[in-house]
């Protein structure tokens, strides 16, 4: 059978649910390009992808989601809207792995859960509020009551918060998953997520060692929104417009004097800092550069972050690998491979799992985890007072 949106996939999770090891994840970023969801196979050792989907964002909710990432005009109701269309993306999504999974014979109730990330809108995990005994919070646009009743599978969101009210950042929260999929036993190995924010993860050679994560700075966040000013195109190809510019070393010398870039671990950031006022503000004195220079400036602030990071805390790397959509960005990795003479540059395929695939891919994992009863978080990454189940559980 098939099932669009608004019809409720016909056979509803059954009472064996738990003992299924199928997982859908979806993930729709900082970026705000769209929704992309993998359906995973959790039941060896090892993950198997069985099905990949992708939604973009049309252009008018993609900035009405960016303009919900600041205070404006009646945001709460619009907010509420927004999730309700996220869970609606989501759903034909979903729709889309369940008609590929028909193919191998499976169909929705063979899924034991989606994991639904959400739009993240805000992230301040360190706000003070003595009301809220110090609690800060990070809020992910959703609806995953909507997408269970749209899908009849049981939605597994909202993982973040239970770690921050753990006194934890709240993410990243892909490193566990990283751990999974990625570490290899004696060698230490560096996995660099190019987003809309870069985050890093490095995993020891030896399982009892911590496993340390954290967000690097801008990822393509800060490209992306010049080359939409500047271009009308919602990212830059490849690189190349970058690659035809010059970096302009004062230009990057005040980009790189943000506080944010030295402090300490553990940390996470996102649109809350690094938006287009902060790149207003920065390129003041600038109005004059060539756009292309800009570009090209902006591609060596994430490059060159993202490589400070790596020499500081993973310098005895053996490889990195790089993955999220950043790993198109040719000229973004030969810019990081000049930044790391020590260290082989590739991308996630290399391990089998494609650059787009592996933040969704953690989405499911989270959710089996959380099913199973299981802790997601690393608190040697987030800094949380223990490890947590993490999300809430929306039943099918
Ligand atoms: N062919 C390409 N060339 C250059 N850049 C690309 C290409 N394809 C994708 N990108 C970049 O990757 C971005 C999307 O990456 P991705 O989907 O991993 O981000 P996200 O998941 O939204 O962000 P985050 O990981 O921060 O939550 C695009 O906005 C664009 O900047
Ligand atoms: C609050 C939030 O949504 N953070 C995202 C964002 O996008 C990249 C980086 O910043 C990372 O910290 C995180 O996403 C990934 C999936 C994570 O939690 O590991």
């Amino acid at each position: 059978m098939s099932a669009g949106v608004g019809q409720p996939f016909e056979a509803l999770a059954s009472g064996n649910s738990i003992k299924k090891a199928l997982c859908i994840g979806l993930m729709s970023g900082t970026s705000l390009d769209g929704v992309d969801g993998v359906l995973l196979d959790l039941a060896g050792p090892g993950v198997h992808v069985l099905a990949q989907a992708s939604l973009p964002f049309e252009p008018t909710f993609r900035a009405e989601l960016l303009s919900l990432n600041i205070a404006s005009y009646n945001e709460l109701h619009r907010a509420a809207l927004a999730g309700n269309r996220i869970a609606a993306a989501y759903a034909q999504v979903v729709h889309q792995l369940i008609q590929q999974a028909q193919n191998l014979d499976l169909n929705a109730t063979d899924v034991l859960a989606i994991g639904a990330h959400g739009q993240t809108v805000r992230h301040q995990p360190q706000r003070w509020s003595e009301a809220a005994m110090g609690a800060g919070y990070t809020l992910q646009l959703n609806n995953p009551a909507l997408l269970a009743e749209l899908t009849g599978i049981t939605v597994v969101a909202d993982f973040r918060s239970r770690d921050v009210a753990a006194g934890g950042q709240g993410a990243p929260l892909v490193p566990a998953f990283h751990q999974q999929v990625f570490s290899q036993p004696g060698v230490t190995v560096a996995v660099l997520n190019l987003g809309g924010i870069a985050n890093l993860s490095v995993l020891p050679g030896q399982a009892s060692d911590p496993v340390l994560g954290f967000d690097c700075g801008p990822g393509n966040a800060l490209m992306d929104a010049w080359c939409l000013q500047q271009t009308g195109q919602p990212f830059d190809q490849g690189g190349a417009w970058a690659a035809s510019g010059q970096c302009l070393p004062d230009l990057l010398a005040r980009l790189l004097d943000e506080p944010y870039f030295s402090q300490p671990l553990p940390k996470s950031t996102g649109r809350d800092l690094f938006n287009s006022d902060w790149l207003q503000d920065k390129l003041q004195g600038f109005t004059n550069a060539p756009a292309q220079d800009v570009q090209a400036t902006l591609t060596e602030l994430t490059a060159s972050a993202c490589a400070d990071c790596i020499s500081s805390y993973a310098k005895e790397s053996k490889r990195l690998i790089v993955c999220g959509g950043g790993a198109f960005n040719h000229h973004l990795l030969q810019r990081l491979q000049a930044h790391l003479a020590g260290i082989p540059v590739s991308t996630s395929d290399q391990d089998g799992l494609p650059p787009l695939e592996v933040e969704a891919a953690a989405f499911a994992w989270l959710a089996y985890q959380t099913m199973h009863h299981k802790p997601g978080n690393l608190p040697s990454v987030t800094g949380a007072a223990g490890r947590r189940i993490l999300g809430a559980i929306y039943p099918a």
